[in-house]
């Protein structure tokens, strides 16, 4: 099935990523753990941006910039290059960003969606590094605000802003986009995902080759896909009543889920960029080899590995690979029990409870997991059990062990026998045709088969009889 994208979607993302692991920030040796901080105090004058102050390059900021840059598949440029992007707005007091503009570290690369139909490649444009600017804080809604309150905290922080090409066709695929970035960039453990402002988007769309409108600062993964579900349907409208699309930049209301014109968009030659003439370029293309030596083994290629390796189903394979913490949990389980097992209690089962109470991996066990699949496997709790497990761990903590004891969970012994009876009969039809003509010894292979079920726990001469009274029921 061939998706036919009848709108003419088209949609291009430039995501903000906050590399909020580094210690200090971009130009200066202010801390970047400034989240549960009073406004202000991580502050300094060269993220303030005084006069006379000089910037002085994070080393650290560039390695991560380059490891970005290979998971995605980029050509790392050779001499990288920062310039002056030139506005006025109190959330940049220098009057200017410091940005980069014709040599980003990182140039054209690629990344694999799972899109509309099938497996599509988004083009990168370009990844490149700049400052964070301050936070500015609205009182009320940004468009009827009384006063603006501003935190300088944010600002120098280290971004990398990764700019796709209008390769998606529709809010789905950017959607699936933007969670395979944040899988990427976990993997590589540059950032944290969780905290505040670490991914910024920004979301270009147009439709039937018409301009673009631009919808900025948008900060959840979910608001994206909204806005841009809204602003395709605005524009399908706007060209409906025969009106043409301007290039504008526009704001995601999120409360009321629409979007609002901010300006006619900027152009490149208002910013007037140039060399930033306080930092010399980089060489940074010798730096490429010895980090893509070192680069872990990023989501593609786990689920190729997990799907060869361990024999699960594609399906699985994704589940398992898109959390790198996931994926970690999953193979120190697979290390000690039946890896397909494992499979499916932590693909469908455990990560569909934990799912249900907005929970990550952490809030459960390796060890609890490998406990409850044995107990499943090993015939002595049903399936049924080993879920009642792990839901009252999740609720009210706890050992699976103790659970089962407590809620007398084990099969009865009788249970356990009577099935495996019923599976050696089941499998032993000749055994069984044999010894109602008349082979009495046939019974033996029978109950042998009943005891080695069991591992020698039933008594045989029980079995022996439950098996006679089943043929002959
Ligand atoms: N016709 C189009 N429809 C949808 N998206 C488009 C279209 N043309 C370009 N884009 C997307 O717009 C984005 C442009 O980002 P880029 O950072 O290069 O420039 P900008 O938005 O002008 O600059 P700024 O960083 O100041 O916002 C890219 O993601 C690109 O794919
Ligand atoms: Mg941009
Ligand atoms: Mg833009």
């Amino acid at each position: 099935m061939v998706y036919e994208n009848p709108d003419g979607v088209r949609i291009g993302l430039e995501v903000h990523v906050q590399l909020n692991k580094l210690n200090t920030k971009l130009f200066c040796g202010c801390s970047t753990d400034y989240h549960n901080d009073e406004p202000n105090t991580h502050v300094c004058p060269v993220c303030l941006g005084l006069p006379g102050s000089l910037p002085v390059i994070n080393e650290r900021a560039v390695e991560f910039a380059i490891r970005i840059g290979l998971a995605l598949n980029c050509e790392i440029v050779e001499q990288t290059q920062f310039h002056r992007k030139n506005y006025y707005y109190p959330d940049l007091p220098k009057g200017f960003q410091t940005t980069q503009y014709d040599y980003p570290i990182a140039g054209k690369g690629k990344v694999v969606i799972e899109g509309e139909d099938g497996e599509r490649v988004i083009r990168i444009t370009r990844a490149h590094m700049e400052e964070d600017p301050g936070k500015l804080q609205h009182i009320g809604t940004i468009e009827k605000s009384k006063g603006t309150l501003i935190n300088y905290n944010r600002s120098g922080m280290t971004l990398i802003e990764i700019v796709s090409e209008p390769d998606m066709r529709s809010p789905k695929e950017a959607r699936r986009y933007l969670d395979k970035l944040r899988s990427i960039l976990d993997y590589l453990e540059v950032f944290d995902g969780d905290l505040e402002g670490a991914m910024r988007v920004d979301a270009n769309v147009s439709v039937y080759g018409g301009d673009r409108a631009e919808v900025k600062n948008i900060s959840s993964f979910k608001g994206a896909e909204r806005a841009l579900l809204y602003e395709i349907m605005r524009q399908k409208n706007q060209v409906r009543r025969g009106e043409k699309i301007v290039m504008e930049t526009r704001h995601f209301d999120e409360a009321r889920g629409v979007t609002i014109s901010m300006r006619t968009k900027e152009e490149e030659h208002d910013y007037r960029y140039f060399p930033e003439p306080d930092l010399v370029p980089l060489r940074v293309a010798d730096r490429a080899p010895a980090i893509l030596k070192a680069l872990p083994e990023l989501p593609d290629a786990k689920r190729e590995r997990f799907l060869q390796q361990y024999g699960m189903s594609g399906m699985h394979a994704r589940a398992l690979t898109t959390e790198i913490k996931v994926a970690n949990f999953y193979e120190e389980v697979a290390a000690k029990v039946d890896p397909k097992d494992a499979a499916v209690w932590v693909a469908d089962i455990l990560k569909g409870e934990l799912n249900y109470r907005d929970l990550d991996i952490d809030a459960f066990a390796v060890e609890d997991t490998v406990a409850v699949i044995g107990l499943v496997t090993e015939n002595k709790i049903t399936e049924q059990s080993g879920v009642e497990i792990i839901r009252t761990v999740l609720d009210h903590g706890g050992k699976p062990q103790d659970i089962v004891k407590e809620r007398g969970l084990l099969k009865v012994e009788d249970d356990i026998v009577a099935q495996a009876v019923e599976e050696a009969i089941n499998e032993s039809q000749e055994a069984v045709a044999d010894y109602l003509a008349g082979k009495e010894k046939s019974l033996n292979f029978i109950v042998g088969k009943v005891m080695q079920k069991t591992k020698g726990r039933a008594d045989a001469r029980e079995a022996r009889e439950k098996v006679l009274a089943k043929i002959k029921g």
